[in-house]
């Protein structure tokens, strides 16, 4: 059985070194920390804030003057209002997406069939940058870097044989770890269950996490996630004291593409500090690894929350061949009878 010194030590799928994306891609890693605290003397002195209200609910916005009264204010064009009208474009324009169960209504945005036209020539232009994209392009000239989020949800398109090993391999060691965590394998040092994640990132290391966990975590998950995702200070001590004696079954999660962000740091300071505060040693591990949410990055949280990862990368593999289509036209999407 895995325990928690051998994985604060050296678990070979979590070792730097034998990282996938470190050597897959660029030299640019993106650097995940995983903390666990090593006791559980936890007298937490940290209390509760009270959330403040925001000014702007006290204050009504004058609705009466919106930009329709504003004199020679010119008229949008393709912004319909017959009721007719309406209804044809959005039969036109409401994409559906049968298998995934997804619809996206362009209808009511305001372009009109002359602007689809005109910009049929940057619309190819687009799909051919995808599609180079796709087979491994350089898309950052600078680092001289591919962009492999494609071969993420279906390593089969990746244009070397190395980088489908290395991104499979990666995805086995996220599931592997994850499963160890959610089913106990994995202890807190005094032998309990982690019961919460707290992430610490921002910008792009934070949202996508976020997103995932508000769109596919399950209503009770097995491990509850919650962010640090900017410097309010405030708002860390707020996260950090709504874990109260949880803190002691947090599992630490540190994610920063560049490794050298400020405000990531101040925020792995301020939850180093919590946990000395309370008697926790803040043991750590890491691996590197590429940003994407379909990367280790989203995916080990999403595991933790007992998403399954696998099905969400299919569900992205599918969406991807949806946008492999070159035409953008009303012909392309499903009419509603
Ligand atoms: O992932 P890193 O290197 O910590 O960088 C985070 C920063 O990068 C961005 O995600 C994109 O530039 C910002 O939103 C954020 O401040």
């Amino acid at each position: 059985m895995a325990s928690l010194s051998s994985l604060c030590s050296s678990s070979p799928s979590l070792n730097p070194k034998q990282s996938i994306c470190k050597t897959t891609l660029n030299p640019s890693r993106l650097k995940t920390s995983l903390a666990y605290p090593a006791r559980t003397l936890l007298t937490t002195t940290r209390t509760l804030l009270t959330p403040t209200r925001s000014i702007a609910r006290d204050i009504p916005a004058d609705l009466s003057k919106t930009n329709d009264n504003l004199p020679n204010k010119p008229k949008q064009l393709g912004l319909e209002k017959d009721p007719n009208s309406l209804w044809n474009r959005y039969v036109d324009w409401l994409y559906q997406h049968k298998e995934l169960g997804l619809y996206l209504d362009v209808s009511r945005i305001g372009f009109t069939d002359e602007f689809v036209s005109e910009m049929e020539p940057r619309f190819q232009k687009a799909f051919k940058d995808m599609e180079e994209l796709e087979k491994g392009s350089i898309a950052n000239p600078d680092e001289g870097r591919m962009v492999g989020h494609y071969w993420l949800r279906n390593s089969s398109l990746a244009p070397k044989p190395i980088l489908k090993t290395q991104i499979d391999k990666a995805l086995d060691a996220v599931c592997d770890f994850a499963d160890q965590v959610v089913s106990g394998k994995i202890k807190t040092p005094d032998g309990e269950r982690f019961t919460q994640i707290l992430s610490v990132g921002i910008g792009g290391s934070a949202l996508g996490p976020q997103f995932v966990a508000e769109a596919l975590a399950p209503d009770n998950p097995p491990l509850k996630i919650r962010f640090i995702d900017n410097t309010d200070p405030a708002g860390i001590d707020h996260q950090i004291a709504q874990l109260g004696p949880e803190l002691a079954s947090t599992l630490v999660i540190v994610i920063s593409k560049s490794g050298g962000t400020p405000e990531t740091r101040n925020g792995l300071l301020e939850v180093q500090k919590a946990f000395r505060e309370t008697g926790l040693d803040f043991c750590k591990t890491g691996f590197d690894l590429r940003t994407s949410e379909m990367s280790a990055v989203g995916l080990l949280p999403a595991a933790l929350q007992g998403i399954d990862i696998r099905e969400m990368l299919a569900g992205a593999a599918v969406m991807d061949e949806a946008n492999r289509t070159t035409v953008v036209s009303i012909d392309s999407y499903i009419s509603i009878p």
